[in-house]
Order: C-alpha cells, then sequence, then structure tokens
C-alpha cells in the first residue's frame, strides 16, 4: 500500500517491512559488487578510491533531491554505505589472497 493511503500502524508497517525486505536485497546486489571489486582489483590501496566514492555520494545525492528525499540525510547514509562498502572489500581482499 501506498505510503500517502496507509490509515493505521499496522498498514505502515507492513509496508516498512516490504521496504527492508527489498532493501536488504538490493544490499546484497551491491555487495556482490564489492566482492567482484576485490577480486579485480590487484592492489589493495585500490580499494578506497575516493574521487569515486565523492561520484557515487553525489549521484545518491542527486538522485535523492529528484525524488524528494532530504539530500542531507541521503548524504549522511551514503558516507556510512560506502565506508561499510570500502571495509568489506577490503576484508574480502584479504580473504581472498589469504
Ligand atoms: O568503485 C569502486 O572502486 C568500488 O570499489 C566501489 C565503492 C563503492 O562503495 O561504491 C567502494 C570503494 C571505493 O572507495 C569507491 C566506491
Amino acid at each position: 500500500m501506498e505510503p500517502e493511503l496507509c490509515r493505521t500502524m499496522k498498514e505502515v508497517r507492513l509496508g516498512v517491512d516490504a521496504a527492508d525486505a527489498a532493501l536488504i536485497a538490493l544490499l546484497a546486489r551491491r555487495f556482490g559488487y564489492m566482492r567482484a571489486a576485490a577480486r579485480i582489483k590487484q592492489d589493495r590501496d585500490a580499494v578506497r578510491d575516493e574521487d569515486r566514492k565523492q561520484a557515487v555520494t553525489d549521484a545518491a545525492v542527486e538522485a535523492a533531491r529528484v525524488q524528494g528525499v532530504p539530500a542531507d540525510l541521503v548524504a549522511r547514509l551514503w558516507e556510512d554505505l560506502v565506508e561499510t562498502s570500502i571495509a568489506y572489500e577490503d576484508r574480502e581482499w584479504a580473504r581472498i589472497r589469504g
């Protein structure tokens, strides 16, 4: 049910749970690309790429603005998302070559 049509907290929470499940599926896919990056990057120092991090965050903030989501909140989320991705990619880089 669309958020604007919700009349009860039960309806709201069903919608939130469904959105969270969809987000987790997308995160699983995004993290899959981090495993691919860890496999492809030969140099461990290349795991962190500040220019690309900035570009990814800028794109997310712009997409959020178009969709009417507060840009400052998305910038904060993407800071955490990309830093978490870097940590995961670094861990995978070491695991693959361990
Ligand atoms: O684009 C890359 O090089 C990635 O490894 C992906 C990613 C990301 O989370 O989008 C992660 C680490 C880099 O710092 C930049 C971006």
